[in-house]
């Protein structure tokens, strides 16, 4: 078994609208320039860091972006442009909504329960309906779409459409997996959120989880709903992955992540006694901290001589307490025996690290062979990928920006150069 980090492409049409109220970074950097071409190109170098380290990396495609489409459906009419140009004329908010590039954060493409767990032996995939802000609700249908290209043998993969949106799902971010290694049985923790009267929303809708864990046939008996703290959610943890991250034996969290912590580490000792639980205090390390720096938004990964490395945000170097925390475990005898941070400002200023950027789907050999190769990287297709990003992604996008007809035609001519560069035939995503 190996585990794949299927990361999203940092999209053309990538700026900071600030669409995600309860995400403190999306809101502290609206208005602000974007860069795409240097976000993608960021997001490309993480791609090959990861292969460097000798771990397997797949590749989710960026999305129609303005999604003229969905616009339709609003009563605007006439050719792309001019349900474009009437909605940016009537309510620009909209067109923010659908020139969003947030399908970049695959851990919100939805939940995936490896083969090991399921009751039917095949690695089952929800579609996350994402239905709590505006501009992620578009998501869910091409996410569908290609899903079902990426894992589309029956015999190996089970792909579920998303829930019913009332019911609020945002995907592997709200998910952890725990188990004495990728290929074994494991256990499966969904964290949710209650509404809370005041304050930011929370996102994920416990009869959500319970109804994903439900169709990926999961035994009852290894599976877990952990209520995300009303205290992570009012600091801006807006999904389970800012403030925790688990791999394999080990669950790496801040102290005030979950409401009842001790019933949680109960339930993993209980099922996985070799579990390892890196708790980080809070007096070590404040939730304002972590969330400023995105410590527990990082991949935990399992490197092929079985050690453990920890892929951080740049930005955990510089918030003091993170990094005196990082070098004070790693002088330990834990398990995580390397950090390594890269350089994703433009993703983190939309409020996503590391962890948000990719989807994490661990398969046997034989399900390897069956996923669609165009999905999955070498360092040729990565040279591949940072040529046409070069040539074709736009180099920075203000506000305004949104509103013209000739960035509205680069960001599809981008994508079509993409998609055609890639091996992907017109209309097949
Ligand atoms: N897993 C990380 C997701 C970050 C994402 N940010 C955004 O959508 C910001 C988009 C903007 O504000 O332009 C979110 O909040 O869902």
């Amino acid at each position: 078994m190996r585990e794949i980090n299927f990361d999203g492409l940092v999209g053309p049409s990538h700026n900071y609208a600030g669409l995600s109220f309860g995400n403190i970074a999306s809101a502290s950097n609206a208005g602000a320039v974007s860069s795409p071409r240097a976000a993608a190109l960021q997001g490309v170098a993480k791609m090959r860091h990861m292969l460097a380290l000798g771990l397997p990396q797949g590749l989710l495609l960026p999305h129609d972006r303005p999604d003229a489409t969905w616009l339709r459906q609003l009563g605007f009419a006439g050719d792309d442009d001019a349900v474009l140009a009437a909605a940016w004329r009537e309510d620009p908010g909209l067109l923010r909504n659908v020139m969003a590039a947030s399908a970049m954060w695959t851990a919100n493409a939805g939940t995936v329960s490896p083969a090991p767990d399921t009751g039917d032996g095949r690695c089952h995939i929800s579609v996350a309906n994402l239905s709590t802000m505006l501009h992620r609700s578009l998501e869910a249908p091409q996410t569908a779409r290609q899903l079902r290209l990426a894992f589309g043998d029956p015999c190996h993969f089970a792909v579920h459409d998303a829930l019913p949106s009332p019911l609020g799902d945002e995907g592997a971010a709200n998910f952890m997996r725990m188990a004495p290694r990728h290929a074994a049985r494991g256990i499966e923790l969904f964290v949710y959120g209650v509404r809370q009267e005041s304050g930011f929303p929370s996102r994920q809708n416990r009869t959500a989880s319970a109804a994903v864990a439900r169709r990926h046939g999961l035994d009852p008996a290894d599976t877990l709903f952990v209520q995300q703290s009303a205290a992570a959610i009012a600091a801006g943890a807006f999904h389970n992955d800012v403030v925790a991250v688990a791999n394999e034996t080990v669950l790496f969290t801040h102290e005030q992540a979950f409401e009842d912590p001790a019933a949680v580490y109960a339930f993993i000792r209980s099922r996985l006694p070799e579990a390892i639980i890196l708790e980080v205090p809070a007096a070590q390390v404040s939730l304002e901290a972590a969330i400023r720096s995105y410590l527990f938004n990082s991949q935990l990964v399992t490197l092929p001589d079985g050690a453990m490395a920890l892929i951080v945000p740049g930005e955990c170097r510089e918030v003091p307490a993170v990094w005196a925390w990082l070098q004070t475990m790693l002088a330990g005898n834990g398990p995580i025996r390397s950090v390594e941070a890269l350089d994703l400002r433009e993703s983190m200023r939309n409020g996503g690290g590391p962890a948000c950027l990719r989807l994490r789907v661990a398969v046997d050999d034989a399900a390897y062979a069956a996923i669609d190769p165009r999905f999955l990287l070498d360092p040729a297709r990565c040279d591949l990928l940072a040529g046409l990003i070069e040539r074709y992604w736009p180099e920075r996008i203000a506000p305004d920006d949104l509103g013209d007809p000739a960035m509205w035609r680069q960001c599809r001519a981008a994508r079509a150069a993409l998609l055609d560069g890639l091996g992907f035939g017109p209309g097949e995503l």
